[in-house]
């Protein structure tokens, strides 16, 4: 037994003073005064819910490589930054079936130090995949991505996408989109390479904002034809940004998840002299001006933004050299998961910018609910899993990939002081870091299997089974001309 004394308890909805009791890994009391156990000092510090980062890639094949963390790299670094949850993209190559696809993941996935769970990409279409949803689904993955860009690799199209869009609405999930425009981003490409602009900031001019956009909204008038709850990943614009909030606003069922990278770097990074610094940061969609920073934190502030995650999809400035002489060829992505907490904390919590409870429902709480798996994750309440972190707001360090637990050779923050650490990182009860001393256990991480059909999707269902076309019933029908 574990208790957690005199903190205070932060959740989305309120702050209070209170101690945390800790049995056989899930909470099993919250209230003054609690004693026996072994206890952890919550004394100046925030007894939160731990991370979930919604978007990671750990291990992942991608631009004929592999993603430098893998799971038990990956869920370490998370664990020193206070994140006890990951979702990762099960990758189906083409022709492959989704269940054999994800049986490759848990494979990968047993050196786990905290829980993770899946989402399923779609890249490919046919009956196969149409068939293997179901099982999907029954077997815990209950979202499904789509790549409307990398054309010629993970990209469907639009046909692809309503019909995979309406699967996944009848089965109770959740549709994510990687939302660029292929098309437009593969001609660019070639015209910008025919120029002679071949370095990393060639990767930010193939991929300007409204090809952003344009996907954006189209994938959100497709997911509204469909019927089905929408998820747009990475929002890194304004234009993506104003699609998402307008569709809010008219009442459709759609998130956006800003990155920490894109809210806190911006695209003169790619302009830098040293060709490694800018390729080390080129990821899809790229970092952008200030003005679309300004955007996404006004997109936590109100609402219309709902999730920061990281897309941890990190690559050794050896890899990134693939693309010497070809910006295209550069693994896209980059890291950040061991990060998010505390960058978010400094440049959110410490500016004014988020309170302590909206950096608890944008790191953790929502994306919960919107995953269908609260309140066994992202919740403080009797009956939760112990993830937790212990924020002390006022422990500071300097961010540098020497210290890191990421297995890559660099940082993309490298330099930033934050401010807000995790004094200790619970993952289902086990204190796994103590004070920048990381002690995970290999191999301790679950999957967590998530259902379908959360009330979102009973709600649309309703909604389009009233509102779907019907014949009208006529008396007095004139008799055929002949
Ligand atoms: N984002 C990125 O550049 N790499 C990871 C794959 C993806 O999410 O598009
Ligand atoms: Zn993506
Ligand atoms: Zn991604």
């Amino acid at each position: 037994m574990t208790i957690i004394k005199n903190g205070t308890v932060v959740t989305a909805d309120l702050s209070y003073r209170a101690d945390v009791r800790i049995e056989d890994g899930v909470i099993t009391e919250i209230g003054q005064g609690l004693t026996g156990g072994e206890v952890l000092d919550a004394t100046g510090c925030y007894v939160m819910p731990g991370g979930i980062d919604p978007h990671t890639h750990l291990e992942m094949p991608f631009m004929g490589t592999y993603s430098a963390d893998d799971f038990e790299s990956g869920t370490r670094a998370a664990l020193s930054g206070g994140t006890t949850m990951v979702v990762d993209f099960v990758l189906p190559g083409q022709g492959q079936g989704l269940m054999d696809a994800a049986q490759m993941w848990h494979n990968k996935s047993g050196r786990a130090h905290c829980d993770y769970s899946y989402h399923m990409a779609v890249t490919w279409w046919g009956q196969k995949v149409w068939d293997d949803m179901e099982d999907t689904v029954k077997s815990g993955i209950t979202s499904f991505k789509h790549f409307m860009a990398y054309k010629g690799a993970l990209m469907v199209n639009d046909d692809e996408m309503f019909h995979s869009f309406r699967r996944v609405g009848d089965l109770g999930g959740v549709a994510l989109v990687h939302a660029e425009n292929g098309d437009v981003v593969a001609e660019l490409t070639a015209k910008l390479l025919a120029e002679g602009n071949t370095g990393p900031e060639g990767h930010a001019y193939s991929r300007p904002p409204a090809v952003e956009g344009e996907a954006t909204n189209r994938a959100i008038m497709i997911a509204d034809m469909a019927g089905v709850p929408l998820y747009v990943v990475h929002t890194s614009c304004e234009e993506a940004h104003e699609a998402i909030r307008r569709a809010r606003q008219a009442g459709k069922r759609v998130w956006g998840e800003p990155l920490i990278q894109h809210l806190t770097l911006d695209e003169s990074e790619y302009f830098h002299p040293d060709w490694d610094h800018a390729a080390r940061r080129v990821m899809s969609p790229p970092f952008r001006n200030k003005s679309h920073q300004d955007s996404l934190w006004a997109g936590l502030q109100s609402g219309s933004l709902s999730c920061v995650a990281t897309d941890h999809c990190a690559f050794t400035t050896a890899q990134k050299r693939f693309g010497v002489g070809n910006f295209a060829k550069i693994p896209n992505g980059t890291g950040g998961l061991e990060d998010r907490l505390p960058m978010l904390w400094t440049h959110g919590v410490a500016t004014g910018r988020l309170t302590p409870e909206e950096f608890v429902a944008v790191t953790s709480t929502n994306i919960a609910k919107i995953l269908n798996m609260y309140p066994k994750k992202g919740a403080v309440l009797v009956g939760a899993d112990a993830d937790l972190v212990v924020l002390d707001p006022k422990a500071e360090k300097v961010i540098s990939a020497s210290a890191q637990q990421s297995a890559i050779d660099y940082n993309v923050f490298e330099g930033q002081k934050v401010t807000g650490l995790p004094r200790f990182t619970l993952t289902r009860g086990h204190v796994a870091v103590t004070e920048g001393k990381v002690t995970g256990r290999e191999g301790h991480g679950k999957f967590v299997a998530r259902e379908a059909r959360p009330s979102v999707n009973r709600a649309l269902a309703k909604w389009k089974d009233l509102t779907a076309p019907r014949p009208v019933v006529r008396t007095g029908i004139p008799a055929t001309g002949v």
